[in-house]
């Protein structure tokens, strides 16, 4: 008990703070901006100049403007698999969500509560059919996202940045250039305060707890100061004083002016109470909408009283899930009309109608204060983020760089100085065969396994408009540029050198072209796997997909000897252009080799490469052709990530 008054205590101490942060006659607050604006022009701040800053999270911020969201026979259905027919997961539900609420959509599993969060966000707008009003006028999605955001029940967060440089660069992405890095740091700085995470601002996100993760999820989107906020399940995880810290905070969040919606699983009564409207689901029908101290004289309107002493909240889940009967379900959401009623609102007399809403409003909603980034200032800022990733991710950098390493140094030691000896031709061949295999495989699985675990916060991140998908592609491109030309050199030089083949600048710069080019194109291949399918399937895919590549290259069965009516495969199969050009760096126009046996068939390495039904002379159109390859996958590439993030919503 005296650990809840505590905790009450601090949050009340947090709920002060938000007060101080609304009030915009606070004079201290006027002085502090004021300051702050002086301040910017004379120095760049440091971490310290903001521990006595007053922990207003938004006291610089224009007021918002309030946000009324009214849907109708809003329905959600899905094409069944394997059938024609389709699913319907919401049925005609309607609702009101009033702006400076906090709104909790309750309802068991599978009752259709997130449905209701991604249709009403825009999160999900592929089957969706029905109407959304905002301030009395149907919805522009474009516009309406502008004053909202999204915060997914897994945190998607970058793990290996700190919690300040994750403000950092939400708040460069979201407010560009247009405010300066003292007023960034001053926003940063509040938001963090209000958050409880100020004393936490160079701690690793991996290392934040369960509940800073989730409340740095909302810190993360508070920096432009959104006007309503979608949160799927913020409480999903948390200890019972984390969902506490986490509710309450929505709550002031809701106070100021903003409309929070949140889908929650079954809150505890304590919890219950600190929600202003309360929307059940129950099979993807509305069960009851209205305040939450309203649900108990509800159930008691339709003779099905709550239980003394039983958590009103658990109760309607028992009656949404069915438990009482599938009657009492289709009574309960008869009563509140699927959600039209609005009598068992706070004040339902009161209650805004469409017209009086167009009228308060006059004009379609528009966020004055928003502001529109460059393209290239979030490349710039996406480069940024990544070259951290991969300076923190240490592990995994240095782990290619060993893999190249160790790879290349076991290959050259097996066949050491065979180079330039002609009875170890055919070994030579193997050993190009495997380089092609190292230069496909490493790079194409490491994406795979990691592209889909980044996917998640990409559409999160690009949903709630951080950057564009195409800043974002370009900047993963580039970014890992370095790291994958380092790789493949030092594995070119090494195994070139522990093989004997012949020194010259010519020959290395065609085996080291194709060999990156292999890798750029494996890389692509492994992000088109990585983004159609998740980690279990796409390690499937991916080396499935590589055995015709493997069978095409022309190494088991010569180019020569493929029946003709599977002569295509070749064209297509990049390793065929990746072995034919290490051949032809390797083998054309050489001089006779060295014999230290008593026959070598291959000496003369035009008669090998006769026999494997390669000219040798075709490294320039190899080269040309995996160029046109990788340019090609490249765009490929691009139009199915925009398809998987914003086409397939
Ligand atoms: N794309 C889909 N294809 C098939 N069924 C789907 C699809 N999306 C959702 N569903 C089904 O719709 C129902 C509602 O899903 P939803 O995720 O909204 O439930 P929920 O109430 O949020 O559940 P939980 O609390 O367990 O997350 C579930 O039965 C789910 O299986």
């Amino acid at each position: 008990m005296d650990i809840l008054l505590e905790q009450e205590s601090n949050m009340n101490t947090l709920a002060a703070l938000s007060t101080i942060a609304v009030s915009k006659t606070d004079s201290n607050h006027t002085a502090i901006n004021k300051h702050v604006q002086t301040e910017s022009v004379k120095r760049t701040p440091d971490v310290d100049d903001f521990k006595n800053a007053p922990a207003g999270a938004f006291n610089n911020l224009p007021p918002l403007e309030p946000v009324e969201i009214y849907f109708k026979d809003l329905s959600y259905s899905v094409q069944k698999m394997f059938s024609k027919t389709k699913k319907e997961i919401l049925h005609k539900v309607s609702g009101t969500f009033p702006s400076g609420n906090l709104i909790a959509i309750m309802g068991p599993s599978g009752a259709g509560k997130s449905t209701l969060l991604n249709a009403l966000s825009g999160y999900k707008q592929k089957g969706v059919s029905g109407a959304v009003y905002v301030n009395g006028r149907v919805r522009d999605l474009n516009e309406f996202k502008k004053s909202t955001s999204y915060i997914t029940q897994d945190d998607s967060l970058q793990l290996l940045l700190t919690v300040y440089e994750n403000m950092k660069i939400a708040a460069d992405l979201k407010l560009g250039k247009f405010e300066s890095d003292y007023n960034k740091k001053v926003r940063i700085n509040n938001i963090l305060t209000a958050l409880g995470l100020f004393d936490h601002q160079l701690t690793i996100t991996e290392r934040l707890s369960g509940g800073q993760k989730k409340r740095l999820s909302v810190a993360l989107e508070l920096i432009n100061n959104p006007t309503v906020l979608w949160l799927d399940e913020p409480t999903t995880g948390l200890d019972s004083f984390s969902c506490w810290q986490m509710i309450t905070l929505l709550k002031q969040l809701a106070q100021q002016g903003r409309t929070v919606i949140c889908t929650i699983h079954q809150p505890s009564a304590k919890l219950f109470e600190r929600f202003d409207l309360v929307y059940v689901l129950a099979y993807g029908q509305c069960l009851y909408q209205g305040h939450s101290s309203k649900l108990v004289p509800f159930f008691q309107s339709v003779n099905l009283p709550c239980p003394m002493f039983h958590n009103p909240a658990d109760y309607a889940i028992e009656l949404a899930s069915g438990e009482y009967g599938m009657d009492k379900v289709n009574t309960l959401c008869h009563s509140i009309a699927n959600g039209e009623s609005l009598a068992w609102f706070e004040n339902p007399h009161k209650m805004m109608k469409m017209e009086q809403m167009r009228h308060k409003n006059p004009t379609p909603i528009k966020r004055s204060d928003f502001i529109e980034i460059s393209e290239f200032y979030q490349f710039k800022v996406l480069m940024q983020r990544g070259l951290i990733k991969i300076k923190r991710d240490q592990t995994l950098t240095h782990l290619r760089i060993a893999v190249n390493i160790i790879v290349a140094a076991l290959l050259g030691w097996l066949f050491i100085g065979s180079g330039n000896d002609g009875s170890r031709v055919l070994a030579n061949y193997n050993l190009l065969f495997s380089i092609l295999m190292h230069h496909m495989m490493t790079p194409m699985m490491l994406t795979i396994l990691t592209f889909p675990t980044e996917k998640s916060t990409i559409i999160k991140e690009n949903f709630n408009r951080w950057y564009t998908v195409k800043t974002y592609y370009l900047s993963t491109t580039v970014v890992d540029l370095p790291i994958s030309i380092f790789c493949c050199l030092i594995f070119s030089i090494i195994i070139y050198v522990m093989t004997g083949w012949p020194m010259e600048v010519q020959r290395f710069s065609i085996f080291f072209i194709v060999s990156l080019l292999i890798v750029f194109v494996a890389e692509t291949v492994g992000l088109i796997i990585g983004s159609c399918f998740n980690v279990i399937n796409g390690t499937f895919i991916g080396p499935v997909f590589s055995v015709p590549c493997m069978m095409f290259a022309g190494f088991g069965v010569t180019l020569r000897d493929l029946p003709s009516y599977l002569k295509w495969g070749s064209y297509i199969s990049y390793l065929r252009y990746g072995l034919e050009g290490y051949v032809g760096a390797l083998f054309y126009k050489r001089e006779q080799l060295e014999c230290n046996v008593l026959y070598c068939h291959y000496r003369y390495p035009d008669k090998f490469l006769k026999e494997i039904a390669m000219e040798g002379d075709q490294f320039v159109t190899d080269i040309i052709a995996l160029i046109i390859t990788l340019v090609f996958l490249r765009f490929v590439c691009f139009f199915i990530l925009k398809w998987r993030i914003v086409l397939n919503r």
